[in-house]
This record gives structure tokens, sequence and C-alpha cells, in this order.
């Protein structure tokens, strides 16, 4: 049996640092959803915002109890998977690491460098081995749609942006900043990765917003970051932010064409039929639904 996701748009949005209250939906319904992979970071509030059905999640927990290396974003994903959303734009903080990148502006993140280290990165594994490509990393799709919304609203966008993952929860020494800038990247944060992998393996179209609350520490006359710094910027800009979600909604077409995306595990699985696993196999119910089930 195949799922298809057929022509509607459910927009998953991700909200972290600075967002945690999330999005003004109509007919929002909070639900808890369970995961094979554990815990997620909290209920899902799913509801309808100008027509387009949409479901938020709270990076980081209700209050920002959940620090960048325990959230869960296998169980996020999966639980966004497992209410039919079809695309996730995340909404971060990130640290700015060029000049022309200030704080208060927008970045449509569009490549990755992994730095994290220790975090479930795949919900493949033994018994089921898939390699996805990941060298075009988000959707370009909402990706536009994304920085055209961002822009109608009144925020200065950059298009394009490297985005260097930490582990954290330490912010970085100026001589990483420096290394990091010197790598090519241009903003810095702590969660995109895995979450923008899992995404890709869930077969979710995946953009990520990043609204710049900082220089980071390479600018030789700029003092470290603080978080009290971070947050001050994003409460400037969560309305933006929350405008922004609101103009992707109208600007979303009436039909949802399809993405290479949605089948991205198409080549991707490796293992022999009679080698997989079926216990892995049950876990993947809303993961990989099209290739091994519908979900109940
Ligand atoms: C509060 S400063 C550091 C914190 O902010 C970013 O979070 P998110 O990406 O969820 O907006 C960054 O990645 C760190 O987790
Ligand atoms: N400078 C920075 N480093 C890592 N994560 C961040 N989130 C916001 N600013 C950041």
């Amino acid at each position: 049996m195949r799922a298809d996701k057929g022509t509607h748009w459910h927009l998953g949005v991700i909200g972290g640092s600075g967002l945690a209250a999330g999005i003004e939906l109509d007919d929002a319904q909070e639900i808890r959803v369970a995961s094979p992979f554990g815990e997620p970071s909290g209920p899902v509030v799913t509801g309808w915002l100008g027509g387009v059905r949409m479901t938020f999640l709270a990076r980081h927990g209700a209050g920002h109890a959940i620090p960048p290396s325990a959230v869960n974003y296998r169980a996020n994903i999966d639980v966004l998977k497992r209410c039919g959303v079809t695309d996730i734009l995340s909404l971060s903080a990130i640290g700015s690491l060029r000049e022309e990148m200030a704080p208060g502006q927008f970045v449509i993140v569009d490549q990755f460098i992994d730095r994290t280290a220790g975090r479930a990165g795949s919900f493949f594994g033994t018994g089921l081995v898939a390699h996805v490509s990941l060298a075009d990393p988000v959707c370009p799709r909402l990706s536009a749609l994304a920085a055209a919304s961002a822009q109608a609203g009144g925020a200065a966008v950059h298009p394009q942006g490297t985005y260097v993952a930490i582990e954290g929860p330490q912010f970085s020494t100026r001589a990483e900043s420096h290394m990091y800038r010197a790598w090519g990247a241009d903003v810095i944060g702590m969660t995109a990765m895995p979450e923008a992998r899992l995404a890709r393996e869930a077969e979710l179209p995946y953009a990520l917003l990043g609204m710049v609350t900082d220089y980071d520490c390479w600018r030789a006359d700029t003092a470290g970051v603080e978080v009290s710094d971070v947050l001050a910027v994003m409460h400037h800009n969560a309305g933006l932010a929350r405008q922004t979600v609101r103009a992707l909604a109208a600007r979303l077409p009436e039909r949802r064409d399809p993405s290479p995306i949605d089948t991205a595990l198409e080549q991707a699985l490796i293992t022999a039929p009679e080698a997989r696993d079926p216990a892995l196999i049950a876990r993947l119910d809303a993961v990989a639904c099209r290739l091994f089930g519908e979900r109940d």
C-alpha cells in the first residue's frame, strides 16, 4: 500500500527559541501524538490558517525546557509526518558570521555544515539501511515562498546562507567562530541538524527561516553572545515571523504539485528484502508509510 500526499498542503511549523507560543490557528486543537521514536518535544497544535492546514510544534517544549542536544528530533519529525504534514517550515534563531547579515534580518538557509555529535541522526539503521541524498538539503520551492513571504512583510531577507550546526549548549569560542567563517558558513545555530536530514528521510520538503539575533563572537569589538540578546531580538522579531507564516499560507498555490523530495527514499534503500528487520519497518509506519503501508 502506498500513501500519496494528494494535492493539499499541510504545513508543519517547528518553532524555535522565542517562538514556543506558536501561531494563532483557526479551529486549533492541541494533540499529544505518540511516536515509536520516543517523546516529541510536546503536543502539537493543529488547525487552519487562511484555508491551509497547519500543525505547529515547539522545538524546545513548553517554557524552553529542552536543550538542543536533548531535543528528540526523530520523534518530532515522526509526529509531524504522523499528523499528515506535507512540508516543514523551521523557524530558528541564528547567529551571524557575516557583516552583511545583521541582527533583525532573516536568512533562508540553503546549506548546512554539521558539527553536532551523538544525536540520533537517522530513522534507519541495522535491518534497514537507507542513504538519501542531501546534496540539496532544503526544498527550493518552500524556501522561495518563505523568502517572498518574509519580504512582503517588510523583513530584510537573505535568500541563501550556509548554517553551521554546533552541538552547544555553549556558544562558540572566538577561534571556532573564525574557523566557521573560513569554512564558508554564514550563520550558526544548534538545532537544524539532524532536523533537516531527518525531514529528508521522512520525504518531507524542509525550509529554514533563520532570524539573525547576534553576530556570534568573531568580531573583535563585539562581546560574546548572551541569551538575553538573542531573546530581545527574537521578542522584537516574533511578530514578523508569525506574519511571515501567515503570508506563506496565503501564498501557497491552491494545489500542491508533487515535489521530488516526496519520493526521496525511492533510490535510497539498499537492504535486501529478506535481510530487513520487521521491527524496524514497523517503526517506520509513518516515516516510510509510502513504501511500507498506510498510517492507521
Ligand atoms: C537561545 S540562544 C541558542 C538557541 O537558539 C537557537 O534555537 P532554535 O534553533 O531552536 O531557534 C539555537 O539553535 C540554540 O538552540
Ligand atoms: N551565536 C549563536 N550560536 C549558536 N546558536 C545561536 N542561536 C542564536 N545565536 C546563536
